[in-house]
């Protein structure tokens, strides 16, 4: 992970102040959306990227400790096992957490376990629970912790409520990097997903990102825009680059690579690392693997052919 944002005192007044104009939005992500994507080795060369900015999710009710296997043998067939390919972390429930410590510790692997918590995804849960949840994942080993925010605070404008909420989950981070999800399926309005972003990144987040993936909407460009612009405007005025996690629904390399050019549009190319994005996503990697395959071989794989199948 990159330096750490340190935050900075809410900063009522700049927030007061945001207005989005929900047309430019929406012409803009129209525009990203239409952009010619690389082919052949580049169109290779940007999902390997992708790969590397995968945050691999696995959050369901019936997780288990084996549920993560790492197929070497068939990286190594398509000659990427020497690369240092991998995912930019593992993410799930904090009960997995010691288990997918264990896991990877076993398979020499360095790769970061991150957990999501503080009642995920609806976040309803007392306060002082959901600061236990972030401290017992963190002393279980996940280096990286996906907060939730309380949307009702985000919802009714109580952000100075919302901030001091999000400073406590940094605190009991500890080392570990806070990715802040703000659900904006739940939020209504651009504008106030503008003000929970700048909120967010005041309070001291590392990454902020749009979902759950358990909410109606999820991840969208026309969002996406609103939030890494928002990311934008935070950098101009503190000089902190803050990461953009878009998570939920991203299941095909052809959105990797959509969502590839926005950050590189909108961010530049400083971002285009898993240091500052992050794909939050449980099925895209065997996607991306079949289109590798196809690149590598000229046929496609059977998904059951390959490790995330
Ligand atoms: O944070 C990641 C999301 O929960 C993954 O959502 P997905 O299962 O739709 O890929």
């Amino acid at each position: 992970m990159s330096a750490r944002n340190p935050g900075m005192n809410l900063d009522l007044e700049w927030v007061s102040k945001v207005r989005v104009n929900t047309q430019a939005v929406l012409k803009r992500a129209q525009q990203i959306q239409g952009q010619k994507l690389p082919k052949k080795q580049w169109q290779a060369a940007w999902l390997l990227k992708a790969v590397t900015c995968i945050d691999l999710t696995t959050l369901a009710g019936d997780d288990t400790p084996p549920s993560r296997p790492v197929r070497h043998d068939r990286l190594k067939e398509m000659d990427m096992h020497d690369k240092g390919v991998t995912t930019g972390a593992v993410c799930v429930y904090p009960s997995r957490v010691a288990d997918a410590v264990k896991t990877l510790k076993a398979a020499n692997s360095s790769l970061p376990v991150a957990s999501v918590a503080t009642g995920f995804p609806a976040g309803q849960t007392p306060l002082e629970t959901r600061l236990q949840e972030v401290r017992l994942a963190v002393a279980d080993g996940a280096t990286e912790i996906d907060i939730v925010i309380n949307r009702t605070l985000a919802i009714t404008g109580q952000w100075e409520a919302m901030y001091d909420e999000i400073r406590q989950f940094r605190e009991a981070c500890g080392d570990a990097h806070m990715k802040t999800i703000l659900a904006i399926g739940e939020l209504g309005t651009f504008t106030n997903v503008y003000k929970a972003s700048l909120v967010s990144m005041m309070a001291g987040s590392d990454f902020i990102k749009t979902s759950t993936g358990k909410e109606s909407v999820n991840a969208t460009y026309p969002v996406a825009i609103v939030m890494v612009r928002a990311i934008r405007d935070y950098f101009l005025c503190t000089g902190q680059k803050v990461g953009f996690k878009p998570a939920g629904g991203i299941r095909t390399a052809q959105e990797s690579l959509v969502w590839l050019t926005l950050i590189k549009e909108e961010l530049g190319n400083d971002w285009l690392s898993p240091l500052l994005f992050r794909l939050g996503a449980s099925s895209l990697l065997a996607d991306i693997e079949r289109q590798i395959y196809h690149h590598v071989t000229g046929r496609y794989a059977a998904y059951h052919e390959l490790p995330m199948a």
